[in-house]
């Protein structure tokens, strides 16, 4: 049994989640690509390596780009590795781009598909619960450089996207428990039920080894939150407003990964993020105590940070002021109004952020 949530953009596509899925994911392949390209890191070597198959026994030429793992995969250099392999393969305009991996790896993909020839077809496989529900729909595709996060990319959609929930059983808790992190930034923006579900089966969804009852209801939270994304992406695909309540937590979130040079995993830094953003409405006047202690209940309860100790308020600052929302000299925050209700909090006074600095400092 698979559930299918469609993305009504212009051009619409379908994210399907469910499990033993890399055959239909193959079978779906437009019948003029004869090359796929197959991009993964070295933990989804056998996973790659069955797709590769796969795709051989369709009749199609495989071509595989192993790149480093998680965030040092998503660098201008690895996208000119990625390039050089699509030359040296005589990749065309009717070819595939699949990215197999976590949120890193989709990201890279899309990026190099939206670039290759200026634009070819990317499918993307999500292995992580965090590529699944955000990273590979909605095609935001983007690399680092070395002066912010995500600081080059393009929108470019994928064709596909299938969420095989096997995937799920190799991967660590912690990047299972960092993946729930966008899930309740989708309960905390949108929909309530899934605040409800995380209180109710935190402990199961954070433990070391996933049953198949807690796979059930992991599988509802992540039909959930894609459903959150896509009806937001369907609306505002290039983030001209609406869209910009997706980067709920990110502001400080992504200064964090930024100033710990990567070495924090995106949901943990986007755990604090979000506590920082409540801190900020509360500090605004616009939202209760008890909706700020929810964030960091039901965060905690999962075993997510909620505060930054690394005393580096002027390097925050910094990578904070190269956020996209950012205009000009003008910081802009997504802070909520309520639990569903997101609003911005456009230039905020520097004592106001200083003090919700100070409120996740520990
Ligand atoms: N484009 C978007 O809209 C969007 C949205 C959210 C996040 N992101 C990006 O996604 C990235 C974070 O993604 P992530 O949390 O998936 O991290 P990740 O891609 O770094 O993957 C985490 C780790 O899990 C491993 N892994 C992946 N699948 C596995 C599996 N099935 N079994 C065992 N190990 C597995 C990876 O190799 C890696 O070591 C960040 O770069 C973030 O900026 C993008
Ligand atoms: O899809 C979006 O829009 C998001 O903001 C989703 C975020 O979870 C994601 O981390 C995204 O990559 C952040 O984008 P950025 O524009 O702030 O780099
Ligand atoms: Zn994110």
């Amino acid at each position: 049994m698979s559930a299918v949530v469609e993305v009504t953009s212009a051009a619409p596509y379908s994210v399907t989640v469910g499990t033993d899925l890399l055959e239909s994911a193959v079978d779906a392949l437009p019948e003029a690509a004869s090359r796929v390209l197959i991009v993964h890191s070295a933990p989804l070597r056998i996973r790659a390596d069955a797709l590769r198959v796969l795709i051989e026994a369709s009749g199609r030429t495989p071509v595989l780009a192993e790149v480093p793992d998680a965030e040092a995969g998503k660098t201008a250099e690895v996208a000119a590795f990625c390039w050089q392999v699509l030359g040296k393969s005589d990749f065309t305009r009717t070819d595939v781009v699949m990215g197999l991996g976590g949120g890193a790896v989709t990201d890279l993909a899309g990026f190099v598909a939206a670039t290759w020839l200026r634009g070819v077809a990317v499918v993307q496989l999500p292995t992580t619960v965090l590529a699944m529900v955000d990273a590979a729909v909605g095609g935001k595709t983007g690399i680092n450089t070395t002066e912010g996060k995500n600081l080059v990319g393009s929108f470019h959609e994928p064709a596909a996207v299938w969420c095989d929930l096997d995937m799920l059983r190799t991967l660590p808790a912690n990047d299972r428990v960092a993946g729930l992190a966008e899930v309740v930034k989708g309960g905390f923006i949108a929909d309530a039920r899934i605040l409800e579900l995380i209180e109710e089966h935190a402990a199961a969804l954070s433990a070391a080894d996933l049953d198949d009852a807690t796979l059930a209801v992991l599988e509802e939270l992540i039909t959930r939150k894609i459903q959150v994304k896509a009806d937001v992406v369907a609306a505002d695909l290039k983030e001209s407003h609406l869209r910009e309540i997706l980067n709920y937590g990110h502001t400080f979130g992504h200064a964090i990964e930024y100033t710990e040079r990567y070495q924090w995993r995106h949901g943990a830094a986007v755990s604090v993020g979000m506590v920082f953003a409540a801190e900020l409405a509360r500090l605004a006047g616009r939202l209760d105590d008890a909706s700020v202690d929810r964030h960091r209940e039901i965060l905690t309860s999962l075993g997510l940070p909620v505060t930054y100790q690394g005393n580096r308020w002027d390097a925050l600052q910094t990578a904070m002021r190269r956020d996209k929302k950012t205009r000009g000299d003008m910081l802009r925050f997504v802070i909520l109004a309520g639990i569903g209700n997101p609003v911005r909090l456009e230039g905020p006074d520097p004592s106001l952020l200083l003090s919700a600095y100070d409120a996740v400092s520990g």
